[in-house]
């Protein structure tokens, strides 16, 4: 088989997404995601000119030789462009791969390794009792993990609490807005929210929250021991993760487990988070982290630590990235848990897919490939459109901090 053609389809359908297509001489066509919240045209762009023209006439059966071609071929390595495009081809030649085989991906994979994906949903609320309200209609859903996010007195907008009830989009504006922050104000009320959630909602449930990025490593400490008696199931990006080290400092200081990784790019991110068993899971996803090929990597290192996998599955991943990732997620021996913010109606009919969810449990399906495809003729009705996430600012003088 020979790649013949490969393009880039950027569509809109309430939000941004980036989409390669692959075709091949025997008609079989494979599709990756390639979206980059805030900098979708740089991978357009660097799929486009610097990779697809690498591509024509190569074997897509050789996936490994392609990834380590784009990868040190390129001579500059790593970085979230450069990662989205290779997993953007990954995730293609992979789908090829399957469907030429007549299997669902995960048959590729090894199988299955459990008979479905736990998967947590966002409960977003303007208060605590608005947070709690969404935390019972989230499980009342049939979600059994379950992420809380609440508005905190005294400051405007917080991240991950959005407008709509079902649909959470922080990439808002034209050009960043500004949020203001304050650890203090948001110290003193997130054991509040997990004390009433408890009392509502009792202990079943698996309780998540996401810091992140915005504390430093001792705060992050004191937040983790007195959100202990809650049992959450997690504590995700703590503190910027730059600094792999600084993880010890939170450790040193509570049971409390800890996530990160949605932003990591490849496994010298989290190599020493992993090694140094400074955390308990990997958020790494298929498409920011170089594809099924490199997150297998990763996770099998995690899987000598016993640190499991969590998935990033935010609304910016497309649904091909959630299809891809069910299919790692029901194979691969350490999984965690995978993130699912569900997309609107208006991008579900953009990628009809083959998953399905069921009380709080996703399927990836059984048809040949991922199972996610791409309708370009209705991806065309809807153009891209710039929108930026927004930025922080510590509320008493201004100082930019981490969103
Ligand atoms: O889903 C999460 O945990 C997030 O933190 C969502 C991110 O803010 C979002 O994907 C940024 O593009
Ligand atoms: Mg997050």
């Amino acid at each position: 088989m020979k790649i013949t053609n490969a393009r880039i389809i950027v569509c809109s359908p309430g939000r941004n997404f980036v989409t390669l297509k692959i075709e091949t001489d025997e008609g079989l066509t494979g599709i990756g995601d390639a979206t980059l919240n805030g900098r979708e045209l740089s991978v357009a762009a660097y799929l486009t000119e610097h990779v697809i023209p690498c591509l024509i006439g190569r074997d897509p059966h050789q996936i490994e030789d392609i990834w380590q071609y784009l990868y040190k071929g390129a001579y500059w390595r790593r970085g979230p462009v450069t990662m989205t495009a290779i997993a953007a081809v990954d995730t293609a030649l992979w789908d090829i791969k399957a469907k030429a085989a007549g299997l669902p991906l995960y048959q590729l994979l090894g199988g299955k390794s459990r008979t479905g994906v736990m998967v947590y949903g966002h409960a977003n609320g303007s208060d605590i009792e608005h947070t709690v309200d969404e935390v019972l209609r989230y499980a009342d859903m049939g979600y059994k993990a379950i992420r809380a996010q609440s508005g905190v007195p005294g400051l405007e907008k917080v991240y991950g609490v959005g407008k709509g009830s079902l649909f959470y989009e922080p990439a808002d504006a034209d050009l960043p807005s500004e949020h203001d922050w304050s650890t203090e104000k948001y110290l003193r009320h997130t054991p509040k929210l997990f004390e009433r959630i408890r009392e509502k909602l009792g202990e079943e449930h698996h309780l998540l929250h996401d810091v992140h990025h915005r504390l430093t490593p001792i705060e992050a400490g004191r937040l983790g021991k007195s959100l202990e008696p809650y049992n959450l199931f997690w504590m995700e990006d703590a503190t910027p993760a730059e600094n792999q080290e600084s993880f010890r400092l939170i450790r040193q200081h509570t049971t409390t487990p800890l996530a990160v990784g949605e932003i990591f790019n490849s496994i010298w991110d989290c190599k020493e988070l992993i090694e140094n068993q400074l955390i308990d899971y990997i958020r790494a996803t298929v498409v920011h982290a170089g594809g099924i090929t490199h997150l297998r990597r990763i996770a099998d290192l995690a899987s000598l630590y016993q640190v499991r996998t969590g998935c990033h599955g935010a609304t910016d991943l497309s649904p091909v990235c959630m299809g891809a990732a069910l299919h790692f997620d029901l194979s691969v021996p350490n999984f965690g848990v995978q993130e699912y913010m569900r997309h609107t109606d208006e991008t579900d009919a953009v990628f009809p897919h083959a998953y399905t969810f069921d009380k709080g449990m996703m399927y990836p399906g059984d048809v040949p490939g991922h199972g996610v495809e791409i309708d370009e003729a209705l991806a065309a009705k809807y153009p891209y459109k710039r929108a930026y996430l927004p930025v922080n600012r510590q509320q008493h003088d201004g100082t930019l901090w981490s969103w």
